[in-house]
């Protein structure tokens, strides 16, 4: 059923960018007299050439829909989506040839070596023969020692890196790695981020979904969040992190302070380590006059510094902030 109340999508597909959706709604039927589920709310969105786009949103937001359906593994109920500018309905197999999908899960082709899984993959994608880089895929992701090694004998890591050249080996212009570093140990993100700012530097659109906002903030130079099967916002990184217009402001006074001494100072709280917090945003108030404020309270300052806001704050203000406007 159509929804008439929902705005009509004025503006048309960006076809320079690496994906581009406009009005893309989907509703999934409701299993069992459940009611049906509007998992994407007619989402226009556009992922730039080039960058390595973060999309970001709490379990449930429809990054999986999203991803899924430019993956061509579930169908949209209406909207447009292209991908590298090709329309995934009318040219379904240029649009599916432009991405590769590298999925959460590592069960994974148990009975082959990586080799073999590349060719194969390679062959499902029409790959020739002639034109196939499997050794040269396998070298750029650390597993050329293991072409011939059974897959379930390779570790985590080595499977995660797996699905990467297997999501390669059509040469795709855009690369999305749904959660890649789910479960993974912090040096094995490590070896994964790297791999992914080589595939960035070779030119490759990369669009990531991750929980890990830390990731978030150290990879992708373009952030997109949705929420709710909303878009809540696609910026800049830097851009999104001032956009928040908030700052703290540490002071370490001469003398520490006892936690939770009221000050009478707006956004201030006295931390456990004797320590002064000072919230307040950089467009109304100056640090002088923090400061000032701080004097004022008969605090002498040993020393100062701010903290800016992270990719977390502006999360969480994205999401779980505007549910409780
Ligand atoms: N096959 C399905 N049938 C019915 N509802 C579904 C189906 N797949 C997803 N949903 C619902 O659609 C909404 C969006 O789900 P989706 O998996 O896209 O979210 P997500 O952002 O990827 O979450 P997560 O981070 O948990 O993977 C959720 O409410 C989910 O329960």
């Amino acid at each position: 059923m159509r929804d008439e109340a929902k705005p009509l999508t004025q503006s048309k597909p960006a076809l320079d960018a690496a994906i581009s959706a406009r009005g893309l709604r989907k509703v999934y039927r409701g299993a069992k007299g459940q009611p049906p589920k509007e998992a994407l709310k007619g989402i226009d969105l556009d992922v730039p050439r080039g960058s390595v786009f973060g999309l970001l949103g709490p379990n449930g937001a429809g990054k999986s829909t999203f991803i899924n359906i430019l993956a061509g593994l579930v169908n949209k109920t209406s909207g447009t989506a292209s991908i590298w500018g090709f329309d995934i309905d009318k040219n379904p197999r240029q649009a599916r040839a432009s991405i590769g999908v590298v999925p959460q899960e590592l069960s994974t082709d148990v009975f082959f070596t990586p080799r073999e899984a590349l060719e194969i993959q390679a062959g499902l994608y029409g790959v020739p023969k002639s034109k196939r880089r499997t050794m040269e895929i396998l070298r750029s992701l650390g597993l050329e020692d293991k072409a011939e090694a059974y897959v379930r004998s390779l570790s985590g890591g080595m499977k995660r890196r797996l699905l990467v050249a297997k999501a390669m080996v059509h040469d795709p212009p855009v690369l999305i790695l749904d959660e890649p570093t789910a479960g993974v140990d912090i040096e094995l993100r490590r070896q994964l981020w790297d791999q992914v700012m080589e595939l960035h530097e070779r030119g490759v659109t990369v669009i990531l979904t991750t929980h890990y906002l830390e990731e978030a903030q150290e990879l992708c130079d373009t952030i997109g969040i949705i929420h709710h099967g909303e878009v809540k916002t696609v910026q800049p990184k830097d851009q999104l992190l001032k956009s928040l217009d908030r700052k703290t402001l540490m002071v370490v006074p001469e003398e520490l302070l006892a936690p939770g001494t009221d000050l009478g100072i707006d956004g201030a709280e006295v931390r456990e380590d004797g320590s002064l917090y000072i919230d307040y945003r950089p467009s109304v108030t100056k640090v002088a006059d923090l400061l000032s404020a701080v004097n004022a309270a008969g605090i002498s300052v040993k020393d100062i510094s701010t903290v800016e806001a992270d990719l977390e704050d502006v999360f969480l203000e994205m999401t779980y902030g505007s549910d409780r406007a």
